[in-house]
């Protein structure tokens, strides 16, 4: 079995956690894992996370499709027994073990966190705080070195040692004026079924997903999710998928795209692209091709993308382009060696590392000795910096933020977020040519 599986297993079967459990039933509530199998308790876990996110009530055929796809997440609601409907929780909370992309086409092993939700009743009172907190304490004593999330507002959860690491650009482009400078498609484009779509996707997903820092293996439900395939979906005839078709015959690119019509002026209608998938530069450039010469569409829009988009350099005028930058993927380290070793960096040398972690997980003092291919070797420190070492000193925050090579650790030490002796050795350690990127939320 892969580690991911076992650790998986022994993610959805570890007991909440003892001090988050006190805690709550200090307040007279209730910390409870869910039991897979229960489908009332799994029911009314999804009504409360709908509610939670500002959706409608769930219907039963999607209640029923959330209970099938619960699959690998551990979830965990917090009760209030003495309300009038004690089996609808009042805190929701879901995690999975992942495979992160990190620098050098590795990966970690992570713990994504979402559906974190507390009911408005009952807000306030340190609900979230505790589930965060001993969420965070299993996952590090299971082992898994980071945890991962996509978030609502950017204000919750640097107080748990999460940065954001990975940014988003998000495009609107004037599609007539952007102009071509790209390659021509040699490859050939074919409308396929969304469940067509759905079960290409998975695989050449995997194919690319770890050349790019920052992506999240996909949690199995998004596919039916993104091609509006599962019971409920909101206007599931208004995608469209596509697949490109290279010279060898090989399917390397899939795109998903919705479509609103201007009736005041047709050629003024607009386009969003869903989720763009290409396996090497061929199927890259064939797919925006295809997007920026869709008849009828005046703009074109796109999110989720890199902040360093080779479309930019596709497209003959970039000033049809607006981009967006936000905060997207946000990664929290809980064990310093493990988390620095998964990955690869760019220059050999040696970095006396001191990280403060208020909640203690990646507290410490280590040497990170990078060799000149790129591999490091982590061990703990004490006393003298070793001989022509690199100091850098920082907090947990920062140190994430930097993981995956989203900032330079020259720009944390221009901002005073990190103190070092030499902030441009450290930072060309840590730099990584391919910016972070997560394709989808979660
Ligand atoms: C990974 C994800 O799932 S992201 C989705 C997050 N959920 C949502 O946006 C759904 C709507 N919101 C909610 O359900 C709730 O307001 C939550 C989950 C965000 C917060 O739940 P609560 O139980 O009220 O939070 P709790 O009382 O534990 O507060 C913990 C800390 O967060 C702070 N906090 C809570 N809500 C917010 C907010 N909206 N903005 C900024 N800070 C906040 C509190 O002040 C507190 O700070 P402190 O402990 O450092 O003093």
């Amino acid at each position: 079995m892969r580690r991911t599986d076992e650790l998986n297993l022994a993610h959805l079967k570890a007991a909440v956690d003892e001090a988050a459990h006190a805690s709550l039933s200090g307040a007279g509530l209730d910390l409870r894992v869910l039991p897979s199998d229960d489908r009332a308790a799994s029911d009314a876990w999804a009504q409360s996370v709908a509610r939670g996110f500002l959706d409608r009530e769930r219907s039963d055929e999607q209640s029923a499709h959330s209970f099938e796809s619960a699959g690998s997440r551990r979830r965990l609601g917090v009760y209030d027994p003495s309300g009038p409907m004690p089996e609808v929780p009042v805190g929701t909370f879901a995690s999975w073990i992942g495979d992160l992309s990190v620098p050098g086409d590795a990966e970690v092993t992570a713990c994504a966190i979402s559906a974190v939700t507390v009911a408005q009743t009952h807000h306030r009172r340190g609900i979230a705080r505790a589930m965060m907190q001993g969420e965070l304490n299993t996952a590090a004593t299971l082992g898994v070195p980071v945890a991962t999330l996509t978030v609502s507002e950017s204000t919750l959860y640097g107080r748990y040692g999460f940065a954001p690491a990975a940014a988003a650009a998000n495009w609107r482009i004037d599609r007539r004026r952007a102009g071509w400078l790209g390659p021509l498609p040699s490859g050939r484009f074919d409308y396929i079924s969304r469940e067509r779509w759905a079960a290409l996707a998975p695989a050449l997903h995997e194919r690319v997903r770890r050349h790019a820092p920052g992506e999240l293996s996909m949690p199995a439900s998004h596919w039916t999710r993104f091609a509006r395939t599962h019971p409920g979906a909101h206007e599931p005839g208004a995608v469209r998928a596509v697949q490109y078709t290279d010279d060898a015959g090989t399917v390397t690119g899939l795109v998903l795209y919705t479509v609103q019509e201007n009736h005041d002026d047709y050629t003024k209608s607009g386009a969003q692209v869903q989720w763009l998938v290409a396996d090497g530069p061929d199927a890259y450039a064939a797919l925006w091709h295809f997007l920026l010469h869709l008849d009828l569409v005046g703009e074109l829009r796109a999110g989720e993308l890199s902040v360093d988009e080779p479309l930019w350099w596709l497209i003959a005028d970039q000033r049809a382009a607006q981009v967006s930058v936000t905060d997207h993927h946000y990664v929290r380290v809980l064990d310093v060696p493990a988390a620095l070793e998964a990955r690869r960096y760019q220059a050999a040398d040696v970095i006396d590392l001191t990280v403060t972690d208020p909640l203690g997980h990646a507290q410490g003092r280590w040497v990170l000795d990078v060799d000149e291919s790129g591999q490091g070797s982590v061990h703990p420190l004490t006393g003298d910096s070793p001989q022509g070492a690199v100091r850098v000193g920082l907090g947990v925050q920062e140190l994430s933020a930097a993981y995956l090579g989203g900032v330079s650790l020259a720009t944390l030490a221009y901002a005073g977020r990190i103190e070092t002796n030499d902030a441009f050795a450290a930072a060309r350690v840590f730099a990584w040519p391919v910016p972070p990127r997560l394709s989808y939320w979660y």
